[in-house]
């Protein structure tokens, strides 16, 4: 496994453990994860595409088997990846609603957390296109905004780093966010 040297200067970072992503939807969670793992060169997986390689594109499950059966996939998908014994440095980024679940809010416990946070300026161009997520498929702006207020404390309380996605750049973001993951690192060793 490489560290986290990135020909932008970001400091030296070797991960121990699963890195988790976490936020609101359409915050970058999915495109942060996957440059922070080819950054530091560790395997990238979303909850999401996990779910959408076994069981096909998302609005589809939501509709013909209903919101809680999709939580379920969910949950599993997220316990393969994070319910083992020693669970390795990856970048897991998860969907906006997975941290609902009792079970994966315990598993996260094994990670270290990262929670993207915006505000509806930073999302709404994203999530008024047609982008597949069903729960915003009516009034997306006003959805996304009770739903980011509604789900907020438990994002809050998950987390181990707070990365505020608004008004940067994707490799600005994981640049900062390697400073922020070693700063980490050294507090939990
Ligand atoms: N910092 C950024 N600057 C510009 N565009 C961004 C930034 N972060 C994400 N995007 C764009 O926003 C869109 C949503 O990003 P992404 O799919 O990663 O969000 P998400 O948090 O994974 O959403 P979901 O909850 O649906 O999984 C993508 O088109 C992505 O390229
Ligand atoms: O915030 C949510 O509840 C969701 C977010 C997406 O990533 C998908 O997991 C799905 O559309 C539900
Ligand atoms: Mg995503």
């Amino acid at each position: 496994m490489a560290t986290g040297k990135d020909p932008a200067g970001a400091p030296d970072f070797t991960p121990h453990r699963p890195i988790v992503v976490i936020g609101p939807m359409a915050v970058g969670k999915s495109v942060i994860g996957a440059e922070l793992a080819r950054v530091l060169r560790i395997e990238f997986i979303d909850s999401d595409h996990k779910i959408v390689a076994k069981h096909g594109p998302v609005p589809g499950i939501f509709a013909a088997k209903g919101e809680h059966h999709f939580r379920q996939l969910e949950a599993r998908a997220i316990a393969d990846v994070l319910d083992t014994p020693k669970a390795k440095p990856l970048v897991l980024s998860l969907g906006g609603g997975a941290v609902l679940d009792s079970g994966t809010q315990q598993l996260l416990a094994r990670a270290t957390v990262v929670f993207l946070s915006a505000g509806v300026d930073t999302v709404k161009e994203r999530i008024t296109r047609n982008t597949g997520r069903p729960l915003l498929s009516a009034d997306p702006i006003a959805t996304w905004e009770r739903l980011a207020a509604v789900r907020g404390p438990v994002y809050a309380r998950l987390a181990d780093i707070t990365l505020d996605v608004s008004k940067s750049n994707v490799p600005q973001l994981v640049e900062r966010l390697i400073g922020l993951l070693a700063e980490e690192s050294r507090k939990e060793n």
